[in-house]
């Protein structure tokens, strides 16, 4: 074989062998696949055929370990496990191996183990059969062999899963399998019918083109092979630098990330199911085409600016600073103050937040002495239609489509509001502020202006030298479900229409800023390019359970006048059950939360919260916890303010982070939904609709923080969303 031209990868399943293994073995890894790679025939490897196998062979890590690889070509190995030298060679049948019909993906199956799991009543598929008695019990006893394996079930699991008598057998056997095996054998346990699980777990996954069971060459590229793509991936893995989600994806992760699309793209998903994981690799693609330069072609935008700074720690681990140094990474207020300043636009206007704004509203309609509107409403109002659709006009107003927004309004209540957000915005500007909101306005209006010359310059035909470009080439955007009509004008004419211009993740059952949007009618199509993820990578299946129960009874959008649901939204992770428990006072509870973190023990590692739905409970946890010795820490606009100590804050806080362990307390009715919204009940039945889903989203979004512990707390009579256990 000639030198240098060998390809090693690992396989997923490998690596997290590799990861349970010493450091010093870690490191004759390390030594070995660098040998390997630059010539596999050296003598102190031994690469060797197994025996009776043309596929599998085995080479030296170490004096006592062994790895055991797939050839798949030419030059190109798998690295599928490393092992004790005494189990490599003890039971070669013990491994299957095989291209999986469905997915097209290369398998390979630890028979033994998955033997081993179940303790001695599962037996690999090479032993005799059992009694076909014991087989009719087996959990999936009414499911056929075909059927099994139409969703994807690895063959050579067949006979060990038709010795699957009760739960726990299965959740060990889930344990040692491929993950689709496992994802299906789960769905169908949980009750799912044969169509619903070819449908959302099978589907998906599937090859795109008809699979060749023999041709490994192209089993090895396709997305349902998980394996390291490059020496560096490799490299990260040995050093243990690395974290799964940058090199092992999802084959339905993959195919949205390499995918090609013609025009805007989207991507659903319920919490946890690597949204933004996907946008981060699909920068990371669009960045691998570019042409070599010192410019900034691709946006990526989110809309906390927490978030902002997590996506670029998070993109320079997936990418380098090569990477990070052609994207520009800003959340989506910044971005548009940006581009006001550029003009110098405002001024030396200071921003004022929401609170104050409203402050101003109430101030405003008290010197007035008008009492037709409440200062609630001509808030959201001004934000919402005004603002956010971008309404330069009396006129404009007049006609425009208040979608979501609660009763309909006369031409004359229209008018009189008008005149009213005139003065309000007189009053901000004499007071020199001005808001978010008004700067998003500004900076979609010139960046519509900007997009305009350009079209004025084509057709006049000018040189392109004087033609202003688009300011991206891409514009990929993180928890879409947030951001305002007039953000998306603003984005929208950044970036030409065209291939793979727009690139969005979000879930509306996250929406927590109710901005609602018809992305079709703002100019980005994404018709016919709208997906969905449906695996959980971070809740347990009992946490996520106990939060999609939150949503009973509702409905959500797609961002695009459609709906969309969480069918099909599961994990693969187990846990403990939540627990739900009401406290008769607030002295109660907080007594109950100490007591509850004093269990958890320490959490000098930022990896347990607990989340409250006001500002004021927040400063009241913090100072309990100190009193209590139990050092805590807020979480700011920022991001918590530092990393050690348990993290306190509100749910609006929470948005985007995760945490191992949650405490969701003063969870009461009164308080979620908040009391105030009631008044809306009657005289404005949708505001208060609205108002209740946003608060429901807030909780559920709360919840699905949560990895592996959730405790919910609440004194009084229980919030109305949680459903009585
Ligand atoms: N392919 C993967 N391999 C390993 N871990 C993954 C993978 N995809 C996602 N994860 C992990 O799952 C968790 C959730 O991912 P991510 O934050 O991207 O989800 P999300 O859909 O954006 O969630 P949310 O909507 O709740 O913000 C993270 O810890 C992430 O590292």
């Amino acid at each position: 074989m000639s030198q240098g031209v060998v390809t090693l990868r690992i396989l997923e399943r490998a690596d997290k062998e590799i990861l349970k293994l010493s450091r010093t073995e870690k490191g004759a890894i390390w030594e070995f696949q660098s040998k390997f790679r630059q010539n596999p025939d050296s003598p102190g490897l031994r690469l060797k055929q197994l025996k009776g196998d043309s596929r599998l062979w085995s080479a030296r890590v170490s004096a006592d370990y062994r790895a055991l690889l797939l050839s798949v070509g030419d030059g190109d190995y798998l690295l599928v496990s490393v092992k004790h030298r005494k189990d490599v060679y003890d039971n070669l049948d013990r491994y299957a191996y095989q291209i999986n019909r469905v997915t097209g993906g290369i398998e390979v199956i630890d028979l033994a183990a998955v033997g081993d799991s179940l303790v001695g009543r599962l037996i690999p598929a090479t032993e005799p059969e059992e009694s076909p008695e014991i087989e009719a019990r087996g959990l999936f006893a009414r499911f056929s062999d075909q059927e099994l394996l139409d969703l994807g079930v690895a063959e050579a699991l067949l006979a060990s899963i038709a010795r699957v008598s009760t739960e726990d057998d299965l959740l060990a056997l889930v344990e040692c399998v491929p993950q689709l095996t496992a994802d299906v054998l789960l769905a169908l346990h949980e009750g799912k019918t044969l169509e619903e699980v070819l449908e959302q777990v099978t589907a998906p996954v599937a090859s795109e083109e008809p699979v060749d069971q023999e041709d490994y060459a192209a089993a090895v590229l396709r997305p349902a092979t998980q394996v390291t793509t490059d020496d560096a991936a490799l490299q990260a893995i040995l050093a243990e630098s690395f974290a799964r989600w940058q090199v092992f994806l999802h084959p339905t992760q993959r195919k949205l990330v390499e995918r090609d699309y013609t025009g805007p793209a989207r991507v659903g998903g319920g919490p946890g199911t690597g949204k933004t994981i996907v946008a981060l690799h699909r920068v990371k693609h669009l960045a691998l085409e570019l042409a070599p330069g010192n410019d900034r072609p691709i946006l990526l935008t989110t809309f906390n600016r927490n978030l902002a700074a997590d996506l670029r720690e998070r993109l320079l681990a997936l990418g380098g600073p090569e990477l990070v140094t052609r994207v520009d990474i800003v959340n989506i207020d910044k971005l548009a103050s940006r581009l006001v300043s550029e003009v110098g636009a405002g001024g030396q206007r200071r921003i004022i937040d929401d609170n104050r704004a409203l402050e101003e509203w109430h101030g405003l309609l008290l010197e007035l002495g008008e009492h037709r509107w409440d200062a609630e409403f001509l808030a959201a109002e001004w934000a919402q239609v005004i603002l956010g659709q971008v309404v330069n006009s009396r006129t404009d107003y007049f006609k425009v489509r208040r979608a979501g927004r609660g009763r309909a309004l006369t031409r004359e209540e229209r008018d009189s509001i008008w005149q009213l957000t005139e003065r309000y915005t007189k009053r901000l500007e004499d007071q020199g502020v001005w808001t978010w909101r008004q700067i998003a306005e500004r900076a979609a209006r010139l960046e519509l202006d900007r997009a305009g010359r350009i079209v004025d310059a084509a057709n006049a035909e000018e040189s392109s030298g004087s033609i202003p470009r688009y300011r991206y080439q891409h514009v990929v955007v993180d928890e879409a479900q947030d951001l305002s009509p007039a953000h998306w004008k603003m984005l929208r004419a950044m970036v030409a229409p065209g291939p793979n211009d727009m690139f969005l993740v979000g879930d509306t059952h996250q929406r927590i800023y109710d901005n609602y949007v018809t992305l079709g009618s703002l100019g980005i199509n994404i018709r016919g390019r709208s997906a969905r993820l449906t695996l959980s990578y971070r809740t347990t299946r009992q946490i996520l359970h106990a939060a999609l129960s939150l949503l009973t009874g509702t409905v959500y959008d797609d961002l695009d006048g459609g709906e969309e649901d969480l069918s099909g939204y599961r994990s693969l992770l187990r846990g403990g059950e939540p627990s739900f428990q009401g406290l008769g006072t607030w002295a109660d509870e907080r007594k109950h939360l100490v007591e509850q973190l004093r269990a958890w023990g320490p959490a000098t590692d930022g990896s347990v919260a607990v989340c409250v739905p006001t500002r004021e409970l927040v400063a009241e946890v913090v100072d309990l916890l100190a009193g209590a010795g139990i050092p805590a820490v807020e979480i700011g606009p920022d991001g918590p303010k530092s990393h050690d100590g348990v993290h306190v804050g509100t749910m609006h806080r929470f948005k985007g982070l995760e945490y191992q362990r949650i405490a969701l307390a003063g969870i009461s009715d009164g308080l979620v939904p908040r009391r105030g919204i009631e008044s809306y009940r009657d005289s404005d039945p949708k505001r208060h609709q609205r108002e209740r889903q946003r608060e429901r989203s807030l909780l559920f979004v709360a919840a699905t923080r949560a990895r592996d512990e959730l405790v919910v707390t609440w004194h009084g009579n229980p919030s109305p969303f949680l459903v009585v256990r």
